[in-house]
């Protein structure tokens, strides 16, 4: 008698980037037939519009930054004059080729992932997919595309993203008021460019354009930039802003951006109007979930529009599982990625953990970084947790000393029983890489003075975080 080949756990993922793209990479690894439903590129708005680009403008606004300031470490740069005498030079940024640059590298990691994709074994669809109840999906892939009209699945993850939230009255055109997406086709650098917005978002593009030289106005509704942040964070922030010439409005909501010519105007509310040649609208973002059949399929979803999900990204629905910016989980990309992945091992029976978002690390990629994780100051001083908060000043460190970095500091929240690490806040240059030991100390349930106990080299940034530790043992009674 012939054996019988068991049929494939079948899987349907709606939109590729981080969350879907995970849940298909691993769906596929584990054994199940996967199709990935996608409308515009794989890699998904992280890598094609928000993630990638963003961070690569950052790092030639980094660059820029190092440069103007060499000089204070004795590094000059001079070319000479008709007479051989040295002549400062202009840092000057070429914005075509900085932003062919950055298209050309999330166009890359967009190919690099499909491409990894498709070794797997995934089957993908370009197209607008939809639910037509919780076992089939639509794709809508113009009029050649018949054979995958109909998409049947046992498990369905739906991953669509999220749009920049716009406003009426400031009405992107794409040339002059631009959401995020629409910056990287400008060829010229903004003389004056007007943020509205004083998010991560806001704050992030704010930071380089004007370490790349625009002048830049930063409109936030809020008494501080980044009120989601740690207050002694966006404090150093803010005024690092100020000091490198930002104009920074606070408490006034931007009520109309409209464009006057080769001018934008906004309109504060308090009256007062701000004049610049670009905007970049910065006002958070709506998540994707409309008209995809979501409600008809009887998965909840919040009043915003998120779809409500466990912690192991299940829905409503048992066989319906959503990851990433359309869920009512923090809208980052490793958390996208760590909701796809615990989709698929939770629907196909391997082993999950549930997502812990209280231990989710996070990094402002502002010059100097915001890196962050576990439980903040605030959380203590409003009695949500008990603890100790101690800080160290990122100008007392060696390293930083060397390095004229003079903005930042550590910061260590801890248990007031054993000392158990459980929160921290890191804002150096580069914080984004400083934060690792401390959500691992965070995971392992370490005691500052276990932490205090390895070894950091010297000098070294790093230094900090241990000198902070040992700072806080507290001697046995
Ligand atoms: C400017 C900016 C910078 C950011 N920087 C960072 C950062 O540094 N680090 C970080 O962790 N997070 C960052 N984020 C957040 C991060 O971009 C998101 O959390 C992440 O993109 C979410 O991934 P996702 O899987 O939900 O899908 P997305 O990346 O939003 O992709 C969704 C995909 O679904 C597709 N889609 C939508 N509807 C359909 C449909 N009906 N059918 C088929 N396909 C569909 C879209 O075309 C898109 O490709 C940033 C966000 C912004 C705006
Ligand atoms: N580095 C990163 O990881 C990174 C970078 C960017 C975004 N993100 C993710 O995206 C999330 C959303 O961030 P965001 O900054 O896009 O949105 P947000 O919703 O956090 O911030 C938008 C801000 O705009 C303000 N605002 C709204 N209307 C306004 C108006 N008319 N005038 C002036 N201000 C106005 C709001 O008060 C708010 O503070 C973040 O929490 C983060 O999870 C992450």
């Amino acid at each position: 008698m012939a054996e019988k080949t068991p049929r494939k756990h079948r899987i349907a993922v709606i939109g590729g980037g981080p969350g879907g793209y995970e849940a298909a990479l691993r769906g596929a690894e584990l054994g199940a037939e996967v199709t990935l439903v996608e409308h515009h590129g794989v890699g998904g708005n992280a890598v094609l519009t928000d993630v990638v680009p963003s961070k690569t403008l950052i790092s030639a606004a980094e660059v820029a930054s190092h440069m103007a300031t060499a000089g204070e470490l004795g590094v000059q740069f001079f070319a000479r004059d008709d007479k051989d005498r040295p002549l400062r030079p202009d840092i000057a940024v070429n914005f075509t080729k900085l932003n062919q640059r950055i298209r050309r590298l999330a166009q890359k990691q967009s190919d690099d992932m499909l491409a990894s994709l498709k070794r797997a074994g995934v089957t993908v669809v370009q197209g607008r997919g939809r639910l037509d109840g919780p076992n089939t999906v639509i794709v809508d892939s113009g009029p050649k595309s018949k054979e995958f009209d109909h998409i049947e699945a046992d498990t369905i993850i739906v991953s669509v993203g999220a749009s920049p939230r716009e406003l009426p009255s400031a009405k992107p055109d794409g040339e002059r008021i631009l959401t995020w997406k629409q910056l990287y086709s400008l060829t010229e650098m903004p003389e004056h460019l007007i943020v509205v917005g004083s998010g991560v978002t806001g704050a992030e593009f704010a930071s380089a354009y004007r370490l790349l030289g625009s002048e830049v106005t930063l409109i936030s509704s809020r008494d501080r930039v980044l009120p989601g942040e740690d207050a002694d964070a966006a404090d150093v922030i803010e005024e690092v802003f100020k000091r490198n010439g930002m104009n920074v409005v606070s408490g006034q909501r931007a009520e109309k951006v409209v464009r006057e010519g080769e001018e934008v105007v906004a309109t504060l509310s308090d009256g007062r109007e701000i004049r610049g040649s670009h905007c970049l609208m910065a006002v958070g973002s709506i998540p994707n979930t409309k008209s995809i059949g979501l409600e008809s399929a009887g998965v909840e979803l919040t009043d915003s529009g998120h779809i409500v999900v466990n912690r192991v990204a299940r829905t409503s629905v048992p066989n319906i599982y959503a990851a990433g910016d359309c869920t009512s989980f923090f809208p980052l990309a490793s958390v996208a990625s760590a909701q796809g992945r615990a989709a698929v091992f939770h629907a196909l029976g391997d082993e999950v953990r549930p997502i812990n978002l209280r231990n989710v690390a996070s990094n402002v990629f502002t010059y100097p970084e915001i890196a962050t994780v576990g439980w903040q100051q605030a959380a203590v001083e409003d009695g949500t947790r008990q603890g100790r908060v101690a800080k160290f000043p990122l100008e007392q460190n060696p390293r930083a000393k060397m390095q004229e970095f003079k903005d930042g500091f550590v910061k260590i929240v801890a248990g007031n029983d054993l000392g158990t690490i459980i929160g921290a806040v890191v804002v150096a240059p580069r914080a984004s890489e400083l934060i690792l030991p401390l959500s691992l100390a965070i995971e392992q349930r370490l005691t500052v003075d276990q932490f205090a106990r390895a070894w950091a080299a010297y000098p070294s940034l790093s230094g900090s975080i241990v000198d902070l530790a040992r700072s806080m043992h507290m001697p046995q009674e």
